[in-house]
């Protein structure tokens, strides 16, 4: 019998052992198909080092993939060691990783600087760099490749994570989030676990996370960018505390924005988090829309990266896998560490109930074309019920299972619209059944007890899904 979390994946093909021989500056390049996984070993007793994304890997360490596309490069030549069979593997000899590092390189001599400066000054704030681009051009892999090198030296980047279509940074997909990283990340994990998922061999980063719950800031933009100020807020009220962070700056990953209908909301996001380079990877004309954007400001640079060849464009069934096996993860750990999530019983009328849906207004988006000349889509939002709306215990039925609930920060009883569009998120629940007979909602919960008298967030993001 399966046992739920437990059928995590099938066992390594341990009859399959490949060794591989790097070259200085190649990077070995490998696809791990969902319900399969490999164990990658860095030769012991061999000469030479490897990375992936920017994080050093140790010598004979296995390190195991599962439903991944990721590469491991080599600065000096290396000897890896594969066991079992990945379902795309090949050794790549052009790869972007000098400029990658030219461009940390740039990042870490600002960051000097900002050491130098008095710790309350202005010129302390290290440099803020932001990433975009269309999907799949990696984004993400160049936040954690500058990460990593700015964590190998020393340094303590914030990590601010604003895709909320993605598999989520240290939470669940559908959040954004911050997180100081002063040690290590993990190889096999990337930006690895918060303490709200699981215990974790590496040391954990606390987050600070808000539940957006829309696959795309196109679906809430007035929230979206409401979430984004209070991060910024709460981020720069934490650097002031924390100077070594102040130093080394921000590094922000973002959703995809791939033509100029973003270009407001890059802007708002340079504005509040008042960033000082700007990093287009994988559109040229993005590149060109952002240089005359921002050519009058003289504290901004626009940069224009190279993508990977090794990026691949992600198919829609495979980035869902991806994302229910995060959501999968934060309640039932994985194979190195097993979790046994609680089930939990909530009554639908009781007085300490209190479940918001966020609203997603890009079905108004049609009616636009109809406004007055001179209104924009703002002017079709009036009042904070247009971006979360609370659900009376009637409304509460069978299409919220199988979705994620973010337990928020506020309390029930004190919950207006305003403080739970706005408010932080303690931790998830995963709704299993609604039992519209008995007036009960079954929710599985990290943790044991009675789920706290708090405001509950329902979002449409990440979608549903089954969690066996
Ligand atoms: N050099 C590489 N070799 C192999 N795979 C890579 C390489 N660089 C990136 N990838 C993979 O390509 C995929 C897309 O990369 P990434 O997630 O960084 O893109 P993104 O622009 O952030 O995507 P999204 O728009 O979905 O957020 C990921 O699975 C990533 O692991």
């Amino acid at each position: 019998m399966a046992l739920p979390g437990l059928d995590v994946t099938d066992s390594i093909d341990s009859s399959t052992i490949l060794t591989r021989e790097l070259k200085p500056n190649q990077e070995f390049r490998f696809e791990v198909a969902p319900n399969t996984s490999i164990t990658i070993r860095l030769t012991a007793g061999t000469a030479g080092t490897a990375e992936l994304f920017g994080t050093e890997l140790s010598k004979g360490l296995p390190y195991t993939f599962t439903c991944c596309k990721s590469a491991i490069y080599t600065w000096t030549g290396c000897s890896l060691s594969i066991e079992g069979s990945p379902s795309v593997e090949y050794i790549a000899e052009e790869t972007p990783m000098t400029t990658y590092l030219n461009l940390h390189i740039a990042l870490e001599k600002l960051r000097v600087a900002a050491s130098d400066c008095p710790p309350t000054t202005e010129g302390a704030q290290g440099p803020r760099i932001l990433l975009i681009g269309p999907p799949d051009v990696g984004k993400t892999t160049v936040a954690k490749i500058l990460t990593g090198y700015s964590i190998r030296q020393g340094r303590k980047p914030m990590v601010i994570n604003l895709d909320t279509g993605g598999e989520g940074v240290l939470s669940v997909p559908g959040t954004i989030t911050a997180a100081s990283f002063g040690s290590v990340m993990d190889v096999e994990d990337g930006f690895g676990n918060s303490p709200m998922s699981a215990p974790s061999a590496i040391p954990v980063k606390l987050p600070l996370v808000y539940y957006y719950g829309l696959e795309t800031p196109e679906g809430g933009v007035r929230r979206y960018k409401r979430l984004i100020s209070r991060m910024a807020v709460a981020v720069n009220s934490r650097l002031e505390e924390d100077i070594e962070s102040k130093n080394t700056g921000l590094i922000i990953d973002t959703p995809s924005f791939d033509n100029q209908t973003n270009g407001d909301l890059i802007s708002y996001i340079v504005a509040e988090f008042s960033i000082t380079t700007i990093a287009i990877l994988g559109s040229e004309r993005l590149y060109n829309t952002m240089l005359k954007s921002f050519s009058a400001s003289t504290n901004i640079n626009v940069i224009k990266l190279p993508t990977s060849g090794g990026c691949v464009d992600r198919d829609v069934p495979y980035k869902k896998s991806l994302r229910d096996a995060t959501v999968k993860k934060y309640f039932f750990g994985d194979d190195k560490c097993t979790l046994s999530p609680y089930t939990v019983s909530i009554e639908l009328d009781s007085p300490g109930f209190s479940l918001w849906e966020t609203v997603d207004s890009s079905s108004d988006k049609k009616n636009i074309s109809f406004l007055p000349i001179g209104e924009d889509e703002s002017s079709l939002q009036t009042g904070e019920d247009d971006v979360v709306r609370k659900l009376a215990p009637g409304d509460v039925d069978s299409r919220f299972e199988n979705l994620v609930v973010a337990v928020l920060q506020v309390d029930a009883k004190d919950a207006g619209a305003k403080e739970v569009a706005e408010s932080a998120v303690l931790g998830f629940l995963f709704v299993q059944e609604i039992d519209e007979k008995e007036r009960r909602m079954k929710v599985l919960s990290p943790v044991p007890g009675r789920v706290p008298s708090k405001a509950l967030l329902v979002g449409k993001w990440p979608d549903g899904m089954f969690l066996t």
